[in-house]
């Protein structure tokens, strides 16, 4: 089926859009105005510069002189629109662009952890950049040109007509035609913008990563490697972008030719109206340029289809992301302090449909112990994790802390009860007390000193020219990896969670500080519930609890002295343990 101007689902895409014009609908209105005017004068103006052209032959140097002032009135006030108009499009465009980046940036964060791997850094980057400016440009510039072109069509074709039927009926005929050719390069131009857009996701991931990973390029030294990749996808843009210019292009030039053979039949058939007809040649000298206005703006409205086009491309990713379902869920629940008993109660879980991560998991967790998790790569353990702080929910069962649902819980309650340290801790381009101050923005400095004392960090925080006003720059990329955890466990005793998670929190330590971040441990897990993930299991051992996790299931637990006792799994990991300190 052929669309008509743009077809259904398009159409409905910018009628969504409109809502971004709401908050600035006075600003728009009156640029709606300006344009109006606009319209309004460029009419006059064929008929003044008629009157004129035919009275320089009557000599009537009075008559004359008023056109000429009605010409300079006219241009002064065509000038003083454009001049309003060019600043209420920037206005409008601007504000555009920050509220729809407002809307993104918004989704992203509360989208859930599953929908970051769909879209990619890449497809959030090229969103937040490329089709905002587009959609933007479409909104205000394309819109406002959509609205003064048929204005123009309109009341120009009414003009025209009124000057010459036969003249009119030529210039008109033209218009299918044009209206065809640009119908179909838009749809070709469509499928190219479609397969650029998903290319600049792509490229985007891949700067990104580059960027990110440059150690891990450099040490694995696929410099090359990365710089064809990156060639390989910017070369492909470039050919996109050329292909789309050169059908933008040639559509614009087969109007044009069918412009200029219109025009050659206009002035063929007005000279023989003239002479046989009696058409006055002020009345022809202003339709040349009523026909010239009409058919630029019915050209104007056939390219305006490509770049509709191009605009609902941009819309539907926009839209996919505003639209996106798997939006973070929180109960409404609000319990200021959790003791943390926790309860899996048949928990299934799987990432993708055929891979079953957890199977009908059962765990029981009580306040008062220490508990870690022990098992081979893959085994689940980061996933139990996962579960606990809703980056992921169970498919079946059921995860319950005090007898509660963590569903029913709000945001904050989930949140401010559990606390997780990482392997590889994210800190922000912010100073050491700023990122400090994240977990609990109350915390006194006292509180914050007492907290990397704790850890071990705050003599060298000392050492630091600025100490804890130090910025931290590049992700803390000028701190040493257990310097960077150090921080990321203050951060955590700062946040004053019940709940204490560390997921594999000692393998980027020395021997030094994992000794002393043994001991925080065995500290904070007397008034606090601390779970560890750890590889090494020499760290653990003194733990109440040890949970052996294999295939995604608790298949034993207990002290270390009764696994060694009854879990082979166990043994052995045990074993390696102990040949890998001594071979070290
Ligand atoms: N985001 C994900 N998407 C798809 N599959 C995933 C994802 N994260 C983990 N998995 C898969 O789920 C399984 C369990 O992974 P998980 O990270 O929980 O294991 P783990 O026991 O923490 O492993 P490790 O000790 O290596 O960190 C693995 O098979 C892994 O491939």
């Amino acid at each position: 089926m052929q669309p008509n101007l743009f077809d259904t689902s398009l159409r409905l895409l910018f009628s969504k859009s409109i809502k971004f014009l709401k908050p600035y609908k006075l600003r728009f209105l009156f640029s709606i105005i300006c344009l109006v005017s606009g319209v309004g004068i460029s009419l006059i103006e064929p008929l003044i510069w008629g009157k004129l052209l035919t009275g320089l032959f009557s000599k009537d140097y009075q008559h004359i002189i008023k056109l000429i002032v009605y010409i300079i009135i006219i241009y002064s006030l065509q000038i003083i629109l454009n001049y309003v108009q060019t600043f209420l499009f920037s206005y409008l465009n601007e504000n555009i662009i920050y509220d729809l980046k407002e809307s993104i940036f918004r989704k992203i964060m509360n989208l859930q952890v599953s929908a970051f791997e769909d879209i990619g850094q890449g497809g959030f980057l090229s969103r937040l950049h490329e089709d905002t400016a587009t959609i933007s440009n479409l909104i205000t510039q394309e819109f406002i040109n959509i609205s003064l072109d048929i204005l123009k069509v309109v009341f120009v074709g009414i003009i025209a007509f009124a000057i010459s039927p036969t003249l009119a009926f030529i210039t008109i005929i033209s218009f299918p035609l044009t209206y065809y050719i640009n119908l179909k390069f838009g749809k070709l131009l469509k499928e190219k913008n479609t397969t650029t857009m998903n290319v600049y996701d792509e490229y985007f991931s891949v700067v990104q990563e580059s960027l990110a990973g440059i150690k891990e390029i450099k040490a694995l030294g696929v410099k090359k490697e990365r710089v064809n990749l990156f060639l390989e996808l910017s070369s492909r843009i470039k050919k996109l972008n050329i292909d789309m210019n050169i059908l933008s292009t040639l559509a614009g030039n087969i109007s044009l030719i069918v412009n200029y053979t219109t025009q050659i039949v206009l002035y063929s058939v007005g000279a023989y109206l003239i002479f046989k007809e009696n058409l006055k040649v002020e009345y022809f000298i202003a339709f040349t340029s009523y026909s010239q206005q009409f058919l630029r703006s019915l050209s104007n409205l056939t390219k305006i289809n490509l770049s509709l086009r191009k605009a609902g491309v941009s819309l539907q990713r926009v839209y996919d992301l505003i639209d996106h379902k798997s939006v973070e869920e929180f109960g409404d629940l609000d319990i200021d302090s959790l003791e943390g008993e926790i309860k899996f109660e048949n928990v299934n879980f799987n990432y993708e449909k055929q891979n079953t991560v957890l199977q009908n998991l059962n765990l029981d967790i009580n306040p008062g112990k220490k508990y870690a998790m022990v098992g081979l790569n893959g085994a689940g353990k980061s996933t139990i994790f996962n579960l606990i702080t809703r980056f992921n929910d169970p498919l079946t069962g059921k995860i319950t802390i005090d007898g509660i649902d963590i569903k029913e819980l709000n945001e904050i309650s989930l949140r401010k009860n559990i606390a997780v340290v990482r392997q590889e801790p994210t800190l922000f381009n912010l100073t050491i007390k700023e990122n400090l101050l994240l977990a609990n923005p109350q915390s006194s400095m006292r509180d914050i000193i007492n907290a990397c004392e704790k850890v071990n960090i705050h003599e060298f925080i000392n050492t630091l020219p600025e100490r804890y006003n130090t910025k931290l720059l590049n992700s803390a990329r000028n701190l040493s990896g257990g310097q960077r955890q150090s921080i990321a466990f203050a951060r955590a005793i700062l946040k004053r969670s019940k709940i204490i998670l560390f997921d594999e929190a000692t393998s980027a330590l020395d021997n030094d500080s994992q000794f002393s971040t043994k001991k925080i441990i065995n500290e904070l897990s007397n008034d606090h519930l601390v779970i560890i993930i750890a590889h090494r299991l020499l760290n653990i051992i003194d733990a109440d609890e040890i949970m052996v996790v294999n295939n995604g299931q608790i298949v034993n637990q207990g002290t270390h002295e009764y696994l060694m006792k009854v879990d082979s799994l166990y043994q052995r990991l045990y074993k390696e343990e102990l040949d890998f300190m001594k071979n070290r």
